[in-house]
């Protein structure tokens, strides 16, 4: 579970976050959805603690979740998957983290299986495509076998077999009981894959809901989930292309 309360960052003048409360529960993939610049990888990293909100709070499993020993037994992460070592081999990237977490050895050569880079294991990380990045990334959140996943923009790179792999993983971990957090800027990612939604725009809550939920704000009109989701953001855009705002 992981529940913010009131949850407030500011960058100078700009409002990132904006008392934002909010849950995600276990058993679920739940999508983050906003519009470009509304304020989800800044939650992300207020989540993992890697910003320090300015009001408000946000817990995971009840406990505000700090610079932990052993995190990713805890939480597994992916916010940026190419923020990795070019100079390392996937597997002593992987070996690395297994170690500083006091994790088995063992665990390395599993999730490599797992996200099907066995045989690019021993390769530099600095050769490898945006997908294959990808890929290692989510490898390195399962490291720990964490309760709680947090994955952002998990889409980015893959091709169709990867995208699929991916929904087919989310929806497994999610049956095992942990607690799936994806965030996304695009509602046809998620109308395949969330099961409730996280929509935010400008930093502010618009929808914590069900699928369904949000589906029947549609009304008795065929309206798609991307039709609702345009609407209920579209006074929340910062960014709209063509000029008009
Ligand atoms: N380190 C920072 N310094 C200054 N402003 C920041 C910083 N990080 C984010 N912002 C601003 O905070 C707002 C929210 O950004 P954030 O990256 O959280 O949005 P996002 O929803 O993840 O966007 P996208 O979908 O485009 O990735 C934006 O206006 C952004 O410019």
């Amino acid at each position: 579970m992981i529940e913010a309360q009131e949850l407030t960052k500011h960058y100078g003048r700009t409002t990132a976050v904006d008392h934002l409360t909010f849950a995600v529960r276990p058993g679920h993939v739940t999508g983050f959805l906003g519009p470009n610049g509304s304020g989800k990888s800044t939650t992300l990293r207020l989540i993992l603690g890697l910003n320090r909100p300015d009001h408000g709070r946000v817990t995971v499993a009840g406990q505000v979740f700090g610079e932990h020993r052993r995190g990713l037994r805890r939480v597994g992460a992916l916010l940026d998957a190419t923020g990795v070592h070019g100079g390392r081999s996937a597997r002593d990237h992987l070996a690395a983290l297994a170690w500083s977490n006091g994790l088995p050895r063992g665990r390395v050569a599993e999730v490599l299986a797992e996200v099907g880079l066995e045989n690019v294991a021993r390769r530099r990380i600095g050769g490898f495509s945006l997908g294959m990045k990808q890929r290692l990334g989510v490898a390195a959140a399962l490291l720990g076998d964490p309760p709680v996943l947090i994955f952002d923009e998990p889409f980015n790179g893959l091709d169709v077999a990867g995208i699929a792999w991916v929904r087919g993983l989310f929806r497994r971990l999610a049956d095992e009981g942990r607690t799936v957090f994806v965030s996304s800027h695009l509602m046809s990612e998620m109308a395949q894959l969330a099961d409730r939604l996280v929509v935010i725009g400008r930093g502010m809550l618009l929808a914590d809901e069900s699928v369904a939920e949000f589906a029947a704000r549609g009304g008795a009109s065929s309206a798609s989930l991307e039709d609702v989701f345009m609407k209920l953001t579209a006074d929340r855009l910062d960014y709209r292309a063509g000029g008009a705002k």
